[in-house]
């Protein structure tokens, strides 16, 4: 019962309805990707005074077919023009496997209004392989359809309920043979029982008591940190402990908290996607998104062993959060739910980043501050592995990420770099990078970069080294939105303001490319195919909707990569006035990179501009630490008054 206050005669009366008997008080929400009553509800709170379901599809005496469509029509949603047009531009020339790929991107990142619209105007060629191979246009839809929903599976999506597409008739499917997939098996099955058998002793004491844990119901400790810096053989040991337990048919999870780490992994996934953890700030508050009888959530109970690399950089709430769920998804109170757990870092690195946070936050913020840590059993590696480094190199970068190095004149966090790795700062792009670079010898520079402390020197590298490469650029232009609710506040930001703004996570406005430019990658967008937030491509073909790139450093029996443009959405930690989307093509050049983005990858050359010190724990050794030996670095930067080169090297020691 609803009720009225009435001015005159000072009292409250029931509410009477003139219109019907029925009063809709209150509207459900809708989940957006339920997209036809997702566009109902948004018809209904946008159209006054329908009468009738039809009446709400009619807009301008046009009754559409859909609310969908009604909802475009009206301007409610933005049409498909830009993700038909890209599919268009692909299926005249990409194959049709890199075109389902580019379908699915555009499902998961573009969120299109009528993806069943997408999906018939492509049909053709979207099972285009299908229908020469099996000649028989059921099958083949069947077929196609099977393969769509297998890469959306890879995303956690579902065809039908997450995008309203049709599911495969499984009466008309069979099972494909992927000649190349069956191949790389063989390969990785004999690489791996190989190393294995090779696995130094620390690495075999870690491989030991981790496979017995697995094995033993009643083992009590089955938390293990293996700290490690580059070059010890973290990954390989991992790789063998993964390995040898799917060979026992077991299941593994491994998890990284960088994208561009977990693609280096045996199916890697982030952290985020993984345990389902909110992005953004953590609090003692957040929850998980994964529901006790989702599959996700099966999985985790599947699994035999959790492993998770570069946990140093980790927030600490990240794990308690992962504690959290895990108890919940396994019913038990051990910790992580009596999951046998190997994490795995150097804490040397980079810790975790808190813009603008104090050494104390930093610090307090590190996994060594939660009380999980002190149930973990830790071991050491200390012996280097990687084949080519030079002793002494190796050892003048451990004395520098545990800040051994001597002080310069007695100020704290100081180090002196010594003259042989010195070079000119106007040199420093001639030691990386060729004069003439093309796609033609992209291999002589594929695994070389600049490094740079902060993204505003690596803008003006980037642009200095494309000037580099022949023949004409691309320009290709963002569309940009400030995603405010009022009206008024969005017009205190004018478009032309919103492009001149270069926030961290996302690509700019003006995106200058090249054929044979290298890029990197901005957003996670399929970790199973290494393509992740930091992963570096070369662009092979620049067209107007869509450019195609190979992964640097990737398997050559892999397709080129289609990228599209997708809406990228700042995160809120940007220092941005207003919350921002762009829309634009999901990378930015990468000829240098900030420190930060290098950790975890190896290059034959590194330059290193410190023209800006570095400023917080660990990025002077993650820097070096990017090469396996002292002559495959340069550092570009000036010498103070005396003619020394000298700069900071923050350590804390405290979390060491
Ligand atoms: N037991 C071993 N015998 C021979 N080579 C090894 C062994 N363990 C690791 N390696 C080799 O040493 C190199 C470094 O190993 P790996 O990548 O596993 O180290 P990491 O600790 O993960 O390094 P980073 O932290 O820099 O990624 C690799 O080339 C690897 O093949």
């Amino acid at each position: 019962m609803h009720y009225t206050w009435q001015q005159n005669v000072k009292q409250w009366r029931p509410r009477v309805n003139r219109m019907t008997n029925v009063t809709l008080a209150r509207m459900y929400v809708v989940n957006p990707m339920d997209r036809d009553r997702f566009h109902l509800r948004l018809l209904l709170l946008n159209r006054r005074g329908p009468q009738s379901f039809q009446d709400i599809r009619t807009v301008d005496g046009v009754v559409h077919g859909t609310y969908t469509a009604a909802a475009i029509a009206l301007g409610l949603l933005e049409d498909d023009l830009a993700w038909r047009n890209c599919l268009d531009e692909s299926a005249l020339v990409d194959t049709p496997r890199q075109l389902r790929y580019l379908f699915v991107t555009i499902l998961v990142f573009c969120l299109p209004a009528d993806p069943l619209a997408l999906y018939e105007r492509n049909e053709a060629n979207l099972m285009e392989d299908f229908n020469r191979r099996l000649q028989d246009v059921d099958r083949a839809r069947a077929a196609c359809l099977a393969a769509i929903e297998d890469l959306l599976r890879g995303h956690g999506k579902s065809p039908a309920v997450d995008y309203g597409l049709p599911l495969a008739d499984p009466l008309l499917l069979e099972p494909l043979q992927d000649d190349n997939a069956l191949f790389r098996e063989i390969d990785a099955a004999a690489r791996w029982a190989q190393q294995v058998e090779n696995l130094n002793a620390e690495q075999r004491t870690v491989y030991d008591r981790v496979m017995a844990a697995v094995e033993d119901p009643v083992e009590v400790t089955r938390t293990f940190f293996v700290d490690g810096p580059g070059g010890t053989g973290k990954t390989t040991l991992y790789g063998c402990l993964i390995w040898s337990l799917r060979q026992l048919r077991r299941e593994v999870l491994s998890v990284a908290y960088t994208g561009i780490a977990a693609s280096l992994m045996d199916g890697g996934m982030t952290v985020h996607s993984t345990f389902g953890l909110p992005f953004g700030t953590l609090t003692e508050d957040s929850t998980s998104t994964i529901t006790m009888q989702s599959a996700r959530a099966q999985r985790i109970r599947n699994a035999a062993l959790i492993v998770w690399d570069e946990a140093p950089m980790s927030p600490g709430l990240q794990l308690t959060l992962v504690d959290r769920l895990l108890k919940d998804v396994m019913v038990s109170n051990l910790p992580f739910g009596g999951k046998t757990m190997l994490f795995a870092g150097d804490f040397r690195q980079i810790l975790p980043v808190i813009r603008r946070g104090t050494r104390a936050e930093i610090v307090m913020s590190s996994i060594k501050n939660n009380h999980l840590w002190n149930v973990m059993e830790r071991f050491d590696l200390v012996q280097n592995m990687r084949a080519g480094n030079d002793a002494d190199f190796a050892s003048w970068l451990l004395q520098l990420g545990n800040g051994q190095l001597p002080a310069v004149d007695g100020v704290p966090d100081t180090v002196e770099i010594p003259q042989e790795m010195v070079c000119d700062v106007a040199d420093l792009i001639d030691f990386v990078y060729p004069q003439q670079m093309s796609l033609a010898n992209v291999e002589e520079f594929a695994r070389r970069v600049v490094v740079c402390p902060t993204n505003e020197e690596c803008r003006g590298v980037n642009a200095d080294v494309l000037e580099r490469f022949d023949g004409n650029s691309e320009t290709y232009q963002a569309v940009d939105t400030a995603e405010v609710d009022a009206a008024d506040e969005v017009a205190n930001f004018p478009t032309e303001f919103l492009n001149t703004l270069v926030p961290d996570g996302l690509p700019p406005f003006h995106l200058e490319l090249k054929v044979g430019c290298i890029v990197m990658l901005l957003r996670n967008l399929d970790p199973r195919r290494r393509l992740c937030n930091g992963t570096r491509l070369v662009v092979t073909e620049l067209r107007r909707h869509n450019f195609k790139a190979r992964i640097l450093g990737g398997d050559p029996r892999d397709d080129d990569i289609v990228l599209p443009k997708i809406p990228l959405r700042s995160i809120g930690e940007d220092d941005l006035p207003i919350p921002l989307k762009r829309i634009q093509f999901p990378v930015r050049l990468s000829f240098a990179m900030t420190i930060n983005k290098s950790q975890g990858q190896t290059f034959d050359r590194v330059g290193l501009l410190l023209t800006t010190p570095p400023f917080t724990h660990g990025q002077l050794y993650v820097a070096f630490s990017r090469v396996r030996n002292a002559q495959s670095v340069k550092v570009g930067m000036y010498a103070d008054d005396s003619g020394r080169f000298v700069t900071k090297n923050i350590v804390y020691r405290e979390v060491l």
